[in-house]
């Protein structure tokens, strides 16, 4: 695998702005008030931007879900003991899980991508093996991840747009599933968004109240500990692989996106930020899901500005750190259904939504066709 970063560097594709202006006019002909329709008209309009077309359409979805540990669940700060990672991979491949029964429902297709697990993951079609580690480092005690492993994770959120595409996806989800893995993503929040910890951090898979107190410190705790490491060094990428900015042309050296992710990342967050910016990239419209994935889309964003243009946020987390990341990098989500699953689970339930919104704009009769009186001018 090769271990180049110079990738992330490449700009997200143009969307085309001339189908944009066509789904436009297109909405203000159709036999509604306009903008009576609401954000199913939006949808619309945004997916024939990605899309190139007047009238778009989505067939074909792609979900890859992504699974990694992480070392720093030793540190109690999930409801969840980690083997639960490796075991819900076992339950998705075998049909079982939320995403499984979603995949089905929308007929999308579904991969699961191993990064490495502390229990094994069994052999099966659905599962890829591209195991890492076995899991990632205590981030409160040192960088989650070498520079080599990030590089490796990025790569294989690449490589796995690059399936979605070559099997026909029009639609891109990555969903995650990592036993602790809403710590990491707090911490680049937090790092990213120069915000304080307790604002955003929550209970992810159910921490009490004295349960979130400890993650916050230990949250805390981690930051400082990575600062004071990297104003120790010269490049500010564990390893010095080029790449990253340094730290002092930020200001903060933890606002250096690929340092953030190496420091306090996990493989499936820094995957998922691959991914992100190769659909930007490759020009494939992407179905952002919860509170994880919204952090990977966080990092991509700061990567690859224009990727934000090829993102949809799909729900609202109900973790409560999430608003504050969606408001930053400018989304707004379509469903707020009280949901904290993860693994692509909002991001799929929101598929029918952009299905309607393809279809009424597709196919509803416009003032002209219906002998409709159109609006006194
Ligand atoms: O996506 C979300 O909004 C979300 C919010 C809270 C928890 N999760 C899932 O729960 C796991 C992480 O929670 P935790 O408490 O172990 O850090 C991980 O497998 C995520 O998929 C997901
Ligand atoms: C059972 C279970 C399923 C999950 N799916 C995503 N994160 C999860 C966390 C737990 C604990």
């Amino acid at each position: 695998m090769n271990l180049d970063l110079e990738w992330l560097h490449a700009p997200a594709a143009a969307v085309d702005l001339d189908a944009r202006e066509a789904a436009i006019s297109r909405q203000g002909e159709l036999t509604k008030p306009l903008g009576s329709l609401g954000r199913l008209e939006d949808i619309a309009i945004q997916l024939a931007a990605l899309q190139g077309r007047e009238q778009p359409a989505l067939g074909q979805v792609q979900i890859a879900v992504f699974a990694a540990d992480h070392g720093v669940a030793a540190s109690g700060v999930s409801a969840f003991p980690q083997a639960v990672t490796a075991q819900m991979v076992a339950n998705m491949a075998s049909g079982g899980a939320a995403i499984s029964v979603l995949a089905r429902e929308i007929g999308a297709g579904i991969e699961l991508i191993n990064l490495g697990t502390v229990a094994p993951v069994p052999a099966h079609p659905l599962i890829r093996d591209a195991v890492i580690d076995a899991g990632s480092a205590n981030l409160a005690e040192g960088p989650a991840m070498s520079a080599e492993q990030l590089a490796l994770a990025l790569a294989e959120g690449k490589a796995a747009v690059q399936r979605a595409r070559a099997a026909g996806a029009e639609l891109f989800i990555a969903g995650e599933m990592g036993i602790g893995n809403t710590t990491p993503a707090t911490a680049l929040a937090c790092a990213l968004l120069a915000l304080p910890v307790v604002e955003l951090v929550g209970p992810g898979t159910g921490l009490d109240r004295s349960g979130i107190e400890r993650k916050r410190a230990l949250i805390e705790r981690a930051l400082t500990l990575h600062r004071d490491q990297l104003g120790d060094q010269p490049g500010n990428l564990p390893g010095n692989l080029p790449g990253g900015l340094p730290g002092n042309q930020l200001g903060d050296p933890l606002a250096d996106p690929l340092s953030a992710l190496a420091r306090l990342g996990g493989f499936e967050i820094a995957a998922m930020a691959g991914a992100y910016v190769a659909c930007a990239q490759q020009g494939l419209p992407m179905l952002v899901d919860g509170f994880i994935s919204t952090a990977a889309a966080l990092v991509a964003s700061r990567l690859c500005p224009g990727a934000v243009d090829w993102m949809l946020l799909a729900h609202a987390s109900a973790e409560p750190g999430h608003r504050a990341m969606v408001e930053a990098i400018g989304l707004r989500p379509l469903l707020d259904l009280g949901m904290r699953l993860g693994e692509g689970s909002g991001a799929a339930a929101a598929v029918p939504l952009l299905r309607l919104a393809c279809a009424l704009h597709a196919q509803m009769a416009t003032f002209a066709e219906a002998g409709v009186a159109a609006q006194a001018s």
